[in-house]
């Protein structure tokens, strides 16, 4: 494929369109020729006897709209595709879902609309077919990600999440991933455990004592806990630190995430007003330096403790594998502002991504009763003893409904990121529906829209983890290749790469609460197996929240994340 590049207007109205150029250059200057004319005519009749600078710049403005329209949607290669006219020639025009936390589910309504290719911006395509995306993410860096430029939550220096270049992103994953394999959180399964859902039990213990006093149901926001919960885990396996998150609620913590998601927000759709944020937002500013001062502090604790102790390892949690990972080509070892970068990272990326699934997953296990009821008795016929508690190890060996049930929650309500976003390279990529994408368009993967497409799930909007199970009507290979056609954890060099934990820790933190204790909705929720939703024919589903950062979780958690718990008293 060729391709020519044509750039009109400078600064902020700066805009490249890239053209099959054997098919597309000639009509082009054609109609530029024909625009620019019309609009020096019509500006030669406007013109004010006295030479007013406002119909000069009324009528160059007008003219550079209307010919950017006429090339973005008829002249481009991308005009092909189908999508709103709106959308396509504005990608502003996706901010009002953006800020509403909807994005998602208006990219699914536009993916239902115009089908599995969609504009929705004038250099930017949406795609849902899974040799598509399949290739683009697990060609290895062939299709760059876009980073926000200048982002000060990820950097300097950057983290994973932030580097850019292909081969400094390779040497940060081979420097990163030790601390989340397979081997070392079976290692630390123990520690996962003890500081995630037994502690969770005992404070479930504490409240149904309480509630007891006063004659009451004991109830609990589940949204709350299971974030402090995550937190905690990560603060003992991260840090070798005890946050202190279920039982005092650390400020700092959780007051520095919400800093870095607005700020993160702020320089991701305004780069002006983030230049100026320290004097428009203050108080922001001043929490997430706290925040970053205290993962600081900790980082040089440790390396002062290492320098006592002749550099001899004396931990074994995540940042201790940080310190110690060493690039085996070139020799390196992550400095420390590197460290302090990618922990700030992973401690506000990882925990919110595994609570708000453990929320979702609890939330709808109360809406879907049968299914409630189907894996209590799996796991409780499982494992009758509650004396001992349920390990990952163990578990996943026996409690198929469990993974199926996991598996299911993450393609109904994703907590990650929205979309995936990639940057098709030379020479363009043709896609499978014969649509032909050149090079410098953003493609994007919206989650969301895949796990909700009508051509890879049968009816996608109704909650049934049966389709993770193989039976009479679905062999091994049917299952296998619906799990191959999620996208929960991404996939390619740029996949999570906390997944092994974030299963390790959802699992068992499922497992023993759903033996352990009875849960049901307060009778004041306006949610519930009978409250159906008109346009589904399903239960009606919590309102979430998409944040840019930190994923999908529900909107209104303090008032709508509670939930009634009581032991089980069955086995
Ligand atoms: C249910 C839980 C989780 C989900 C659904 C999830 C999902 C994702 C997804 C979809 C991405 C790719 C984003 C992109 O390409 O733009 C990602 C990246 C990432 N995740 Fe997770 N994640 C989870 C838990 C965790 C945990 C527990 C950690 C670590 C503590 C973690 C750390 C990261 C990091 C560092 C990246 C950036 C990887 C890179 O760019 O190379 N995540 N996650």
């Amino acid at each position: 494929m060729a391709y020519s590049t044509i750039t009109l207007g400078s600064g902020t109205f700066q805009l490249t369109f890239t053209f099959d150029s054997k098919v597309l250059s000639t009509p082009i200057y054609i109609v530029w020729w024909i625009t620019s004319n019309f609009f020096c005519t019509l500006y030669k009749l406007l013109r004010s006897p006295d030479g007013n600078t406002v119909y000069h710049a009324v009528c160059y403005f007008s003219g550079f709209i209307l010919l950017r329209a006429i090339i973005i949607l008829n002249w481009t290669t991308l005009s092909l595709i189908p999508g709103p006219l709106v959308s396509k020639l504005f990608y502003k025009s996706l901010i009002y879902y953006k800020i509403k936390g909807t994005l998602h589910q208006h990219i699914l309504r536009q993916h239902q609309k115009y089908g599995q290719v969609v504009r929705l911006g004038p250099e930017q395509v949406y795609i849902t077919n899974p040799s598509d995306w399949k290739h683009i993410l697990s060609s290895s860096y062939e299709y760059p990600k876009r980073i926000p430029p200048d982002n000060s939550v990820f950097g300097p220096p950057l983290n994973t999440l932030a580097i850019h270049d292909s081969k400094e992103h390779g040497i940060r994953r081979i420097l990163v991933d030790p601390a989340y394999t397979t081997t070392y959180i079976k290692a630390m399964e123990k520690i996962i455990l003890d500081t995630g859902p037994m502690r969770l039990k005992s404070k479930i213990d504490e409240e149904i004592c309480f509630s007891k006093e006063q004659s009451r149901p004991a109830k609990i926001n589940h949204a709350n806990v299971f974030n402090y919960m995550s937190l905690d885990v990560f603060g003992k396996l991260g840090f070798d630190e005890d946050f202190g998150m279920l039982d005092t609620c650390n400020d700092t913590i959780l007051e520095g995430i919400k800093a870095v998601e607005f700020i993160y927000m702020l320089e991701n759709y305004s780069p002006f007003l983030a230049k100026y944020k320290k004097r428009l937002f203050p108080w922001i500013v001043k929490k997430y330096d706290t925040f970053l001062l205290f993962i600081k502090n900790i980082v040089d604790e440790r390396m002062k403790g290492l320098k006592w102790n002749n550099n001899k390892p004396f931990r074994r949690d995540i940042l201790q594998v940080f310190i110690d990972a060493v690039d085996p080509e070139t020799n390196r070892f992550m400095n420390k502002g590197q460290i302090i970068s990618e922990s700030l990272l992973h401690l506000v990326k990882g925990p919110k991504s595994t609570s708000s699934t453990l929320s979702w997953t609890l939330f709808l296990l109360m809406v879907y009763p049968i299914t409630y009821r189907k894996v209590c008795y799996e796991i409780r016929s499982a494992f009758p003893d509650k004396s001992k508690p349920i390990t990952y190890t163990e578990g996943l060996s026996k409690l198929s409904y469990l993974e199926a049930i996991l598996l299911e929650s993450m393609r109904f309500i994703p907590a990650s990121v929205t979309s995936i976003s990639r940057k098709i390279t030379k020479p363009g990529l043709k896609l499978v529906s014969g649509h032909i994408l050149p090079s410098g368009t953003k493609v994007k993967m919206s989650i969301y829209s895949i796990h909700h497409d009508k051509k890879l799930w049968k009816y996608p909007h109704v909650f049934s983890p049966e389709r993770f199970m193989v039976n009479e009507y679905s062999s091994k290979q049917d299952v296998d290749q619906r799990k191959q056609n999620l996208l929960t954890f991404s996939m390619g060099p740029r996949a999570c790469p906390g997944h092994n934990l974030a299963w390790c820790e959802m699992f068992m933190t499922l497992a023993n609460l759903l033996r352990d204790y009875d849960f049901w909705l307060p009778e004041d929720m306006p949610y519930g197996p009978d409250v159906i939703d008109e346009e589904t024919g399903q239960p009606k589903i919590i309102p979430g929240f998409l944040a840019e950062f930190t994923g999908y979780s529900l909107k209104n958690p303090q008032s709508e994340g509670w939930i009634c718990v009581k032991h089980n008293t069955s086995i």
